[in-house]
């Protein structure tokens, strides 16, 4: 399974990643797939962490914007995941980690089977309420570093329960790599999903596009979180030719 970890810049992918790498490695075969815009310096990170065989962690140098390579043209990650498999084969989980980006950045699922999106409370109480296809649809948002929250005056609860009515029943994880309850919430996630994948319940899904549109001959329902319109829905009302295919 591939499973990919975006979020915000800062916000703790690398260190999540070596937390599951920590957790995981003596139970399942792993491999990770880091994305930087101009160093290798998750790479660097994680090697120098000593929690994975340091030849299983390969880097890619983006160049470009981060969502470029995860989500419109996949080709170098995609290189960098078949690299490892063949290399490391029979590989159970690649986990691939996209540069920090915005909160529109989503991960194709041309590239992954599974993808969580990460937040920290340390960004501010109000980043789940700006929503986003991550936020909303990913197939796990986590909320980071929970123990920061009485230094900054966030409310955690109530950024997990915001995040929570954001997902329409996706699941939420409150994680702090300080608090050893939480960290086993995410690695039981993990490995259930990795459990339902192999026996075919798990399904790629795209979390959306970046920004749904809307026709202003239509009423707009749809807040942030929502599911988004069908492109049928959305040009429902479009005479026929008027819209690029
Ligand atoms: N207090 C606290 N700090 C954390 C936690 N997780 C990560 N951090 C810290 O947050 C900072 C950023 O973590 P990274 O893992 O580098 O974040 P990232 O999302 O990979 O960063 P980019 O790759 O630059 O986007 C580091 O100083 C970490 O030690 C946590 O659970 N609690």
């Amino acid at each position: 399974m591939r499973l990919g970890v975006a979020g915000p810049v800062g916000t703790g992918k690398s260190s999540l990643i070596a937390t599951l790498c920590r957790r995981l490695a003596d139970r399942i075969s792993l491999a990770v797939v880091t994305n930087d815009i101009y160093t290798d310096e998750d790479a660097r990170f994680l090697r120098a962490a000593g929690v994975l065989d340091p030849e299983r962690i390969r880097p890619v140098e983006t160049g470009a914007c981060p969502h470029t390579a995860i989500r419109d043209d996949v080709t170098a990650n995609l290189l960098a995941a078949e690299d490892l498999e063949a290399d490391f084969a029979p590989l159970d989980l690649v986990v691939i980690e996209s540069g920090g980006d915005n909160l529109t950045a989503t991960f194709s699922p041309a590239l992954v089977d599974a993808q969580l999106f990460v937040l920290d409370v340390a960004g501010g109480g109000d980043v789940v309420r700006k929503g986003g296809p991550g936020i909303a649809r990913a197939d796990l948002l986590v909320v980071n570093k929970t123990d920061l929250g009485p230094y900054v005056g966030v409310d955690v609860e109530r950024m997990v329960r915001e995040g929570r009515e954001a997902r329409a029943g996706r699941p939420v994880v409150a994680l702090s790599k300080h608090d050893e309850a939480s960290v086993q919430e995410l690695v039981d996630w993990v490995l259930g999903t990795l459990a339902s994948y192999r026996a075919g319940g798990h399904v790629a899904v795209d979390p959306g596009p970046m920004a749904p549109h809307f026709h202003a001959d239509e009423e707009h329902e749809h807040a942030h979180g929502d599911e988004p319109h069908t492109h049928a829905e959305q040009h429902a009302h479009a005479p026929a030719g008027t819209h690029p295919a």
